[in-house]
């Protein structure tokens, strides 16, 4: 049963407890460009009490670096050294664990976020924001010319995913051997700040549906990001907690990892989905409403 912090003693307590805090972003410190309220001082009591912040999050629209941007503009103390996205732990994983050949090249339905971080890795990459794929006309298979050197399809969150994307990344994952289906983040749903929208999930299920095939997912709840961030950043799990709004990533992940698990409710996760008759298997050690809740620390 999840412990529900309400009592100043609570967060106190809490805050006493974890030396490194682990923050999912969407839905825990903000929705789109809209901070949560108290997110701020949240985080400046961390940081005053000399605890370690790690930003983990499955939104593979931004770089590290673009995401260091992100914080500066909405004014909350970021490093890119504390930044972990899928878009970066799918590049470290393509380089470092799938160890792609120079001479060989993703396949990417994403965001800038992915391009930038897989130039970062020194890896080469086709599709992804080329004006080339960004058209509504038709695609023509006849005009198609299959590139033998893609090795790898990789499938993040798309704004602008269409039909010729799609069936690009299907000639590739069913026509060149040993081509891998890789998905940043398999999030079904996105907490915009005005309401929910499709997540990255809902961008690869076409093709998950059309080949036939799972996608190795990089992001949260996978062992792959925890790695990732493991890799840059020797912390014990016993005196870490992760603080998120969804519970099959961030609560999941947790759990993976051995961690402390904190539940708010500022973004995906509903009062029905961890109460009464359709509660889920998943239970957070914690929940409160909002990060911003840690305030009530303050005098
Ligand atoms: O669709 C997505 O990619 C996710 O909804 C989104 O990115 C989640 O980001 P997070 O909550 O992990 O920061
Ligand atoms: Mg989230």
């Amino acid at each position: 049963m999840a412990k529900r912090l309400t009592q100043r003693e609570h967060y106190d307590t809490l805050i006493n407890q974890y030396d490194t805090w682990m923050f999912d972003c969407d839905g825990v410190l903000w929705r789109g460009d809209h901070l949560i309220d108290g997110a701020l001082e949240a985080l400046s009591i961390l940081r005053e009490r000399g605890k370690r912040i790690i930003f983990v999050t499955n939104n593979a629209s931004k770089s590290r670096r673009s995401y260091k941007g992100k914080f500066d503009q909405l004014g909350v103390e970021a490093r890119v050294e504390e930044i972990f996205g899928s878009a970066y732990a799918s590049a470290v994983y393509i380089s470092s664990v799938m160890k792609i050949p120079k001479d060989k090249k993703v396949y990417v339905i994403g965001m800038t976020g992915i391009e930038e971080e897989l130039r970062e890795e020194g890896v080469s990459f086709i599709g992804g924001t080329d004006p080339a794929d960004n058209t509504l006309e038709p695609f023509s298979l006849a005009n198609f010319t299959l590139d033998p050197d893609v090795s790898a399809v990789l499938c993040g969150l798309d704004v602008q995913i269409n039909y010729t994307k799609l069936s690009k990344a299907f000639q590739y994952l069913t026509r060149n051997p040993g081509c891998q289906f890789l998905a940043t983040n398999e999030d079904s749903t996105y907490p915009s700040a005005d309401g929910l929208l499709p997540g990255a999930g809902a961008i690869s299920a076409p093709l998950r549906f059309a080949t036939e095939r799972e996608p190795i997912s990089i992001g949260k709840p996978a062992k792959t990001m925890l790695d990732c961030i493991q890799a840059k950043i020797h912390f014990d799990p016993k005196r870490t907690i992760m603080i998120g709004d969804r519970l099959n990533t961030d609560i999941l992940f947790g759990h993976a990892g051995g961690l402390a698990t904190l539940l708010v409710m500022t973004g995906i996760t509903l009062e029905a989905d961890i109460t009464g008759p359709n509660a889920s298997a998943i239970v957070p050690d914690y929940v409160t409403a909002s990060i911003g809740d840690l305030r009530a620390v303050k005098p």
